[in-house]
């Protein structure tokens, strides 16, 4: 196996949240092999840094040219370098491209560079992107940067001045709806919006932006195209932000890579189950004249939208003689009736990873009962007209209004033009299945 390797430079972060560990998680996660050089060693947790030991310079020099005796080192990215002499190291020692993330401030207020005018000598001149924040931005050019356009004429300053080829000044900090990052290349200004998050573990955001430029780029993404990519996955380890500690927790990288294998393991899961209603002789009795379809999520404290669920893209079909086909592939994120219902589910409780319809009969919901499962009956007629494509939401919303939770069966007489329908959630497909089992067993006799 071959990868490209990047080399983080920067501070060892005890908390596992930024500097160098965090580099070389988001580094990992996107496929390339990331080593390390290490500036200082911080005692740091949630609440801040407790205590640095800035290493020596001539160590760095030795982590930073044992590796390169040894590597091809694509790219790499700077964070905390903490005095003049590391400064002055990076600039002698470093040959490949680079990206600089001016961590001028930690969250907590620590300053991790020290000395100012060493970075701007040293290690500007080293630098092929730069990703000030505002402030930072602000403070490289003795400036305020508060506003859009503040954004925009920072970063063509900050080209001109310091002649660094790509600057991304982040919006994170400015008062906006939108975060919008500014990337300039020297011709153009190019605007990335993305939504401002609620979260507030945001620990590690800017290792994690600018680790993942340098990543992209030795994966051979054109500059433009690793920001957009650094952007996204920057802002869903903000989305994830891990609960942990006191203070401002990290935002998490490897949710991303988490998602692709969860996502693995619920296709794994559908084959299990088009296979137990290929085995089942009496699967075709549950199937209503719309046919029936399986939601199936990852795991739900992840579930952030209707990609995260599949469905059979062909449904769950029966046919002549009691005959059921399902119908594949399995997709993700196709808004079928099924995964809008989970969706909705998942939203409003935070639990149930599958779900199904299956035909109304009035025996059927009795079994249900009987297996243990708790029953609630719809009326369509009270569903406010012309909402086409909202009524599984209205079906969730209206439950727990008046239940204040969601049972497990939701069923519904239909009404002119709607077919009546039971729907059946679970906690996992095993439940699902055993359930479906136990109702067929019964249906039989
Ligand atoms: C070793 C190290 N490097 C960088 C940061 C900045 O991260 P943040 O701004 O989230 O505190 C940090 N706290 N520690």
């Amino acid at each position: 196996m071959k990868k490209p390797v990047v080399m983080a430079i920067g501070g060892f972060d005890s908390g596992g949240g930024a500097g160098v560990e965090s580099d070389i998680k988001v580094l990992e996660s996107i496929g390339v092999h990331g080593v390390g050089a290490i500036t200082a060693v911080t005692a740091q947790n949630t609440l801040g840094i407790k205590h640095v030991t800035v290493v020596d310079h001539n160590s760095l020099r030795k982590q930073i040219e044992t590796l390169l005796e040894d590597f091809k080192v694509s790219s790499g990215k700077t964070g905390m370098i903490v005095n003049g002499e590391q400064m002055k190291v990076v600039f002698e020692a470093v040959n490949f491209p680079l990206v600089v993330d001016p961590v001028i401030y930690a969250k907590d207020g620590t300053k991790l560079i020290e000395d100012l005018e060493a970075f701007k000598k040293f290690l500007l001149p080293r630098a092929t992107v730069i990703t000030p924040n505002a402030v930072e931005a602000g403070i490289l050019l003795g400036m305020k940067v508060e506003t859009l356009q503040d954004q925009i004429t920072a970063s063509k300053l900050i080209h001109e001045r310091f002649s660094v080829p790509y600057v991304v000044v982040k919006g994170g900090h400015v008062k906006s709806s939108e975060s919008v990052d500014v990337l300039y290349d020297g011709k153009e200004v190019i605007q990335l919006s993305s939504p401002r998050l609620p979260g507030r573990n945001t620990h590690g955001t800017g290792s994690i932006f600018a680790s993942s430029i340098a990543g992209m780029l030795a994966k051979g993404f054109p500059m433009k195209e690793a920001v957009r990519r650094a952007k996204s996955i920057t802002e869903e380890s903000i989305r994830y932000g891990l609960e942990i500690g006191r203070g401002i927790g990290p935002a998490d990288p490897m949710v991303p890579l988490e998602k692709i294998a969860m996502k693995a393991g619920v296709m794994k899961d559908m084959e299990i189950f088009a296979e137990f209603v290929e085995r089942e002789k009496n699967f075709y009795l549950l199937v209503p004249e719309v046919q029936s379809n399986l939601a199936h999520s990852i795991d739900p404290k992840y579930v952030t939208g209707i990609e995260d669920i599949a469905t059979f893209r062909g449904r769950i079909i029966r046919e002549w003689g009691g005959r059921v086909r399902v119908g594949f592939p399995v997709a993700f994120g196709y808004p079928t009736h099924t995964a809008r219902l989970l969706l909705s589910i998942i939203n409003k409780q935070g639990v149930g990873d599958t779900l199904i319809n299956i035909r109304y009969d009035p025996k059927i919901v009795e079994l249900l009962k009987r297996i243990g499962y708790e029953v609630v009956e719809v009326h369509r007629e009270l569903e406010p007209q012309g909402q086409e494509g909202k009524t599984m939401s209205w079906i969730v919303d209206h439950v727990y209004e008046s239940l204040g939770k969601i049972p497990n069966v939701i069923f519904d007489r239909g009404m002119i033009g709607k077919e009546a329908m039971i729907r059946l959630w679970t906690s996992s497909i095993e439940e699902m299945m055993e359930s479906l089992t136990s109702l067929l067993r019964e249906i039989g006799k």
